[in-house]
C-alpha cells in the first residue's frame, strides 16, 4: 500500500480529538507515540476473551494467554533480527531494562575500571550507571558533543582504554533528534573488549534496527513509543552476557527450585522476568510491531525526513529562533528556543490553540547545561502527522512570539 498519512491518521482515535476547542496537533512523540486502534483493540481482546496468567496454567485461557505472551517474544524476536528469543527480556520499559543491567554489573566492577557513557544521553541512562560506580568504585567518564548536538568520536576514542569496561550511548537523542553511529562506537568499543549498551527509545519508532548486524552487547527500547502502550519494552541481550548476570529481582517465575537451604534460578528469559509480567502490555507490545511494519520502515524514514526538512525550513524562517542539535543524521525531533522567551511559556501559549509539544529539559540536563539554557520548546513528529500540522506549530510560535515580546 502506497503511503498515504490521510489513511494512516484514521488508525489513530485520537488524531480526531480537540483540544481547547481546537483540532488537536500532537507533535510530543519523542515522549509517547499515538496508539492505533489495532493496539487498542488487542488489549481489549485480551481482557475480554483470554485474560488469564501465563506459564504453568494447565486450563485452556492460560495456554492461549502463554502463546500469545510468548508469540509477542517472538515477533520481538524477528523484527529486531535477535538470534534466539531467549535474548528478549520483556521489561517494563527501557529505565527498567538499564536498571537490570546496571544492576547485574555489580559483580563485574571494581575501583579502576570506566564506564564510559555521552553527553547526549536521558538521565535514565546516566543515573543508573553513576548508581553503579558509587556501589562500584568504576569510573564515569562522558564522550563530548559539539554545538552541532554530535558527539566527538575523536574524544570517545582518546576515553577508551584497557580500563574501560562499559559503554552506553543512546542510537537517538530525544532532546535533539541527533542519530549516533553506533555501529562505529560498538567496534571500537570491542576493541577494547568493552560491552555496548545502547538505548533504543528514541529509535524504534523510527528506524529498524538490525541487532545482530549491529553486535551490540544490550539493547533497550520501551513499547510506548512504538505505538504500543506504556510498562513494557524490551531488553535483549547477547546469552552469553545474560548467562553471566545474576537475576535482578527475585520472585515466581524466575526460579527452578526454591527450597529454604538454597534456590536455583530459571534459565533465559525468566531468569530476568519475576512475578506476573505487564501480559496485555507484552502482546500488545507485538501489535505495534505488526502495525509498524504493515506501513513499512523505509515508508516512515522517507516521510518523517520530509516532515523534519519542512518543519526545520519554516521554523528557522522565524526571527531569533534558534535550534539545538543540527547534525546531519537526525531523526524528526526539532528542539528550538526564541531570543528571550522561556521555553514554557510558549509551550504554555500553543497548548492553547491545540498544539502539543514539550518544553523543558526532557530529561536530559547535561545537554542544556552545554547550551547554557535552562530547557527547549521540543516538536517530535511522527509518520501520522502532516505538513499542515506544522503549518499550525509554525503559526502558533508565531503569535506566541507576537504576544511575549
Ligand atoms: C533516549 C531515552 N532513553 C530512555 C527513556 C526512558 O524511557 P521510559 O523508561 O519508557 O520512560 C526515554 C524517554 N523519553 C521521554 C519520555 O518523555 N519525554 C521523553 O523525551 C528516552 O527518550
Amino acid at each position: 500500500m502506497a503511503f498515504n498519512v490521510q489513511e494512516i491518521r484514521k488508525d489513530f482515535p485520537i488524531l480526531q480529538r480537540e483540544v481547547n476547542g481546537k483540532p488537536l496537533v500532537y507533535l510530543d512523540n519523542a515522549a509517547t507515540a499515538q496508539k492505533p486502534q489495532a493496539v487498542i483493540d488487542c488489549i481489549v481482546d485480551y481482557y475480554s476473551n483470554y485474560n488469564a496468567n501465563i506459564h504453568r496454567g494447565v486450563h485452556t485461557l492460560s495456554q492461549e494467554a502463554t502463546d500469545a505472551y510468548e508469540g509477542a517474544r517472538k515477533k520481538i524476536q524477528e523484527h529486531f533480527n535477535i538470534q534466539h528469543s531467549h535474548e528478549v527480556i520483556l521489561t517494563a520499559g527501557t529505565t527498567h531494562g538499564i536498571n537490570m543491567i546496571a544492576n547485574g554489573f555489580n559483580e563485574f566492577l571494581k575501583k579502576g575500571d570506566e564506564i564510559i557513557v555521552s553527553a547526549l544521553e536521558h538521565h535514565s541512562n546516566i543515573v543508573p550507571w553513576q548508581m553503579l560506580c558509587e556501589r562500584t568504585g568504576a569510573e564515569l567518564k562522558v564522550i563530548p558533543i559539539d554545538e552541532k548536538g554530535v558527539l566527538v568520536l575523536s574524544e570517545y576514542e582518546k576515553l577508551l582504554s584497557e580500563n574501560t569496561k562499559l559503554v552506553f550511548v543512546n542510537h537517538i537523542s530525544n532532546a535533539l533528534g541527533t542519530i549516533n553511529p553506533i555501529a562505529e562506537i560498538i567496534k571500537k568499543a570491542h576493541e577494547k573488549d568493552a560491552a555496548v549498551l545502547v538505548d533504543g527509545a528514541q529509535a524504534c519508532s523510527h528506524i529498524k534496527p538490525d541487532l545482530q548486524a549491529l553486535d551490540v552487547d544490550f539493547y533497550v527500547t520501551s513499547a510506548h513509543k512504538m505505538c504500543g502502550p506504556t510498562g513494557t519494552g524490551m531488553l535483549y541481550g547477547k546469552e552469553d552476557w545474560l548467562n553471566k548476570l545474576p537475576p535482578y529481582q527475585g520472585g515466581g517465575e524466575m526460579i527452578a527450585e526454591v527450597t529454604f537451604e538454597k534456590t536455583t534460578y530459571a534459565g533465559l528469559p525468566h531468569k530476568f522476568e519475576a512475578g506476573t509480567p505487564n501480559i496485555a502490555g507484552g502482546i500488545a507490545f507485538g501489535a505495534a510491531i505488526d502495525y509498524l511494519n504493515s506501513i513499512g520502515f523505509d515508508e516512515i524514514e522517507a516521510y518523517e525526513h520530509e516532515l523534519l526538512t519542512y518543519a526545520t525550513e519554516q521554523l528557522t524562517l522565524i526571527e531569533g529562533l534558534k535550534i539545538y542539535g543540527t547534525g546531519v543524521d537526525k531523526t524528526s525531533v526539532i528542539s528550538f528556543n526564541i531570543e528571550g522567551i522561556h521555553p514554557y511559556d510558549i509551550g504554555t501559549i500553543v497548548d492553547k490553540l491545540g498544539i502539543a509539544v514539550r518544553t523543558g529539559h526532557h530529561c536530559a540536563q547535561p545537554i542544556m547545561d552545554y547550551y547554557k539554557i535552562p530547557g527547549t520548546v521540543r516538536a517530535s513528529f511522527a509518520f501520522y502527522n502532516t505538513k499542515e500540522e506544522i503549518d499550525a506549530l509554525v503559526k502558533a510560535v508565531k503569535k506566541a512570539k507576537s504576544m511575549l515580546t
